[in-house]
Protein backbone atom coordinates (compact mmCIF):
# COMPACT_ATOMS: atom_id res chain seq x y z
CA UNK A 1 0.00 0.00 0.00
CA UNK A 2 1.57 3.39 -0.94
CA UNK A 3 -1.22 5.57 1.96
CA UNK A 4 0.61 6.46 4.77
CA UNK A 5 -0.08 3.05 7.01
CA UNK A 6 -2.18 3.35 10.22
CA UNK A 7 -1.63 -0.13 11.54
CA UNK A 8 1.41 -1.57 11.79
CA UNK A 9 1.91 -5.43 11.47
CA UNK A 10 4.29 -6.68 12.74
CA UNK A 11 5.92 -10.38 13.83
CA UNK A 12 8.60 -12.96 14.83
CA UNK A 13 9.40 -14.44 11.88
CA UNK A 14 8.42 -14.46 8.40
CA UNK A 15 7.10 -18.12 9.43
CA UNK A 16 4.48 -16.04 10.77
CA UNK A 17 3.17 -14.52 8.33
CA UNK A 18 0.86 -17.44 6.95
CA UNK A 19 -1.12 -16.96 10.46
CA UNK A 20 -0.54 -13.03 10.13
CA UNK A 21 -1.48 -12.71 6.41
CA UNK A 22 -5.28 -12.36 7.67
CA UNK A 23 -4.92 -9.00 9.58
CA UNK A 24 -3.19 -7.59 6.63
CA UNK A 25 -6.73 -9.04 4.55
CA UNK A 26 -9.41 -7.53 7.11
CA UNK A 27 -7.64 -4.40 6.68
CA UNK A 28 -7.99 -4.19 3.04
CA UNK A 29 -11.02 -4.75 2.58
CA UNK A 30 -12.17 -1.99 5.04
CA UNK A 31 -8.96 0.24 3.23
CA UNK A 32 -6.92 1.05 5.62
CA UNK A 33 -3.41 1.15 5.14
CA UNK A 34 -1.07 -0.73 6.14
CA UNK A 35 2.77 -1.74 6.95
CA UNK A 36 3.99 -5.37 7.99
CA UNK A 37 7.66 -6.47 8.99
CA UNK A 38 9.56 -8.46 11.31
CA UNK A 39 10.88 -7.07 14.09
CA UNK A 40 11.36 -9.53 16.78
CA UNK A 41 12.33 -8.89 20.33
CA UNK A 42 14.43 -11.74 21.02
CA UNK A 43 16.72 -11.55 18.14
CA UNK A 44 16.72 -8.05 16.67
CA UNK A 45 15.82 -6.48 20.15
CA UNK A 46 17.46 -2.93 19.85
CA UNK A 47 15.26 -2.52 16.33
CA UNK A 48 12.49 -3.67 17.97
CA UNK A 49 12.43 -1.37 20.59
CA UNK A 50 13.05 1.59 17.99
CA UNK A 51 9.91 -0.30 16.42
CA UNK A 52 7.97 0.56 19.52
CA UNK A 53 9.41 3.55 20.19
CA UNK A 54 9.53 5.24 17.25
CA UNK A 55 5.55 3.90 15.68
CA UNK A 56 3.27 6.48 16.54
CA UNK A 57 5.61 9.05 15.81
CA UNK A 58 5.49 8.22 11.96
CA UNK A 59 1.81 8.30 11.82
CA UNK A 60 0.73 4.24 13.69
CA UNK A 61 -2.13 4.15 15.17
CA UNK A 62 -2.31 0.73 16.48
CA UNK A 63 0.28 -2.01 16.19
CA UNK A 64 -0.56 -5.94 15.24
CA UNK A 65 2.22 -7.79 17.13
CA UNK A 66 2.15 -12.06 15.96
CA UNK A 67 4.54 -13.99 17.44
CA UNK A 68 4.77 -17.70 18.26
CA UNK A 69 6.20 -19.86 21.10
CA UNK A 70 8.29 -17.40 24.23
CA UNK A 71 5.86 -14.63 22.61
CA UNK A 72 7.31 -11.75 24.28
CA UNK A 73 7.27 -9.49 21.21
CA UNK A 74 3.75 -7.77 21.62
CA UNK A 75 4.29 -7.11 25.75
CA UNK A 76 8.11 -5.70 24.51
CA UNK A 77 6.27 -3.43 21.87
CA UNK A 78 3.24 -2.27 24.38
CA UNK A 79 6.19 -1.69 26.61
CA UNK A 80 7.59 1.51 24.95
CA UNK A 81 4.33 2.46 22.90
CA UNK A 82 1.81 4.93 24.23
CA UNK A 83 0.10 2.98 21.03
CA UNK A 84 -2.91 0.38 21.44
CA UNK A 85 -1.21 -2.69 20.86
CA UNK A 86 -2.76 -6.45 19.30
CA UNK A 87 -1.03 -9.57 20.53
CA UNK A 88 -1.63 -12.54 17.86
CA UNK A 89 -0.70 -16.20 19.19
CA UNK A 90 1.00 -17.96 16.41
CA UNK A 91 0.25 -21.72 17.03
CA UNK A 92 3.66 -23.60 16.31
CA UNK A 93 4.71 -27.19 15.81
CA UNK A 94 4.76 -28.20 19.64
CA UNK A 95 2.01 -27.12 22.38
CA UNK A 96 -0.83 -26.06 19.93
CA UNK A 97 -0.23 -22.07 20.52
CA UNK A 98 -1.17 -22.59 24.13
CA UNK A 99 3.00 -21.05 24.99
CA UNK A 100 2.02 -18.22 22.39
CA UNK A 101 -1.22 -17.12 23.73
CA UNK A 102 0.18 -17.74 27.47
CA UNK A 103 3.23 -15.32 26.76
CA UNK A 104 0.79 -12.94 25.24
CA UNK A 105 -2.21 -12.90 27.28
CA UNK A 106 -0.69 -12.67 30.80
CA UNK A 107 0.43 -9.13 30.89
CA UNK A 108 1.40 -7.23 33.93
CA UNK A 109 -1.22 -4.50 35.08
CA UNK A 110 -0.18 -1.32 33.82
CA UNK A 111 0.85 -2.54 30.26
CA UNK A 112 -2.19 -3.79 28.33
CA UNK A 113 -1.87 -6.26 25.15
CA UNK A 114 -5.35 -6.79 23.74
CA UNK A 115 -5.19 -10.65 22.80
CA UNK A 116 -7.44 -12.67 20.04
CA UNK A 117 -7.73 -16.13 19.82
CA UNK A 118 -4.69 -18.56 18.71
CA UNK A 119 -4.42 -18.11 15.20
CA UNK A 120 -7.20 -15.22 14.68
CA UNK A 121 -5.28 -12.72 12.90
CA UNK A 122 -8.27 -11.65 11.06
CA UNK A 123 -9.96 -10.40 14.62
CA UNK A 124 -6.76 -8.75 15.34
CA UNK A 125 -7.52 -6.84 11.79
CA UNK A 126 -10.89 -6.62 12.82
CA UNK A 127 -10.32 -5.15 16.26
CA UNK A 128 -7.73 -2.66 14.94
CA UNK A 129 -10.08 -1.49 12.56
CA UNK A 130 -12.93 -0.80 15.80
CA UNK A 131 -10.44 1.17 17.37
CA UNK A 132 -9.97 3.37 14.18
CA UNK A 133 -13.85 3.47 13.97
CA UNK A 134 -14.00 5.19 17.16
CA UNK A 135 -15.02 8.90 16.18
CA UNK A 136 -15.36 8.13 12.33
CA UNK A 137 -18.82 7.79 11.06
CA UNK A 138 -17.79 6.65 7.75
CA UNK A 139 -16.04 3.58 9.34
CA UNK A 140 -18.58 3.05 11.64
CA UNK A 141 -21.09 2.52 8.97
CA UNK A 142 -19.14 0.18 6.80
CA UNK A 143 -18.68 -2.25 10.57
CA UNK A 144 -22.37 -2.00 10.86
CA UNK A 145 -22.84 -3.27 7.19
CA UNK A 146 -19.76 -5.61 8.01
CA UNK A 147 -21.41 -6.91 10.88
CA UNK A 148 -25.34 -7.32 8.53
CA UNK A 149 -23.65 -9.38 6.18
CA UNK A 150 -22.22 -11.63 8.73
CA UNK A 151 -25.72 -12.13 10.14
CA UNK A 152 -26.94 -12.55 7.23
CA UNK A 153 -24.43 -15.67 6.79
CA UNK A 154 -25.39 -17.14 10.01
CA UNK A 155 -28.90 -17.22 9.21
CA UNK A 156 -27.82 -19.06 5.71
CA UNK A 157 -26.50 -21.50 7.92
CA UNK A 158 -29.48 -22.37 10.04
CA UNK A 159 -31.39 -22.27 6.78
CA UNK A 160 -28.88 -24.96 5.48
CA UNK A 161 -29.07 -26.87 8.77
CA UNK A 162 -33.24 -26.79 8.53
CA UNK A 163 -33.95 -27.49 5.37
CA UNK A 164 -34.36 -31.50 4.13
CA UNK A 165 -33.63 -29.84 0.80
CA UNK A 166 -30.11 -29.29 1.45
CA UNK A 167 -29.44 -32.23 3.14
CA UNK A 168 -30.50 -31.03 6.30
CA UNK A 169 -32.68 -32.25 9.80
CA UNK A 170 -36.06 -30.22 8.71
CA UNK A 171 -38.99 -30.53 11.48
CA UNK A 172 -38.99 -34.20 12.95
N1 LIG B 1 8.34 -15.31 19.67
C1 LIG B 1 9.28 -14.87 18.84
C2 LIG B 1 10.00 -13.68 18.93
C3 LIG B 1 9.81 -12.64 19.97
O1 LIG B 1 8.83 -12.73 20.75
O2 LIG B 1 10.58 -11.69 19.97
N2 LIG B 1 10.87 -13.62 17.91
C4 LIG B 1 10.68 -14.71 17.17
N3 LIG B 1 9.73 -15.48 17.72
C5 LIG B 1 9.07 -16.65 17.17
O3 LIG B 1 9.86 -17.74 16.89
C6 LIG B 1 9.08 -18.57 16.02
C7 LIG B 1 9.96 -19.40 15.14
O4 LIG B 1 10.68 -18.55 14.28
P1 LIG B 1 11.51 -19.13 13.03
O5 LIG B 1 10.48 -19.75 12.10
O6 LIG B 1 12.21 -17.96 12.40
O7 LIG B 1 12.46 -20.15 13.59
C8 LIG B 1 8.13 -17.64 15.27
O8 LIG B 1 6.78 -18.02 15.52
C9 LIG B 1 8.46 -16.30 15.85
O9 LIG B 1 7.32 -15.47 16.05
Amino acid sequence: MTDQPRVGIVMGSDSDWPTMEAAATALAEFGIAYEADVVSAHRMPDEMLAYGREAHGRGIEVIIAGAGGAAHLPGMLAAVTPLPVIGVPVPLKYLDGMDSLLSIVQMPAGVPVATVSIGNARNAGLLAVRILATGDAELTDKIVAFQADLADVARAKGEKVRNPATGGAGFR
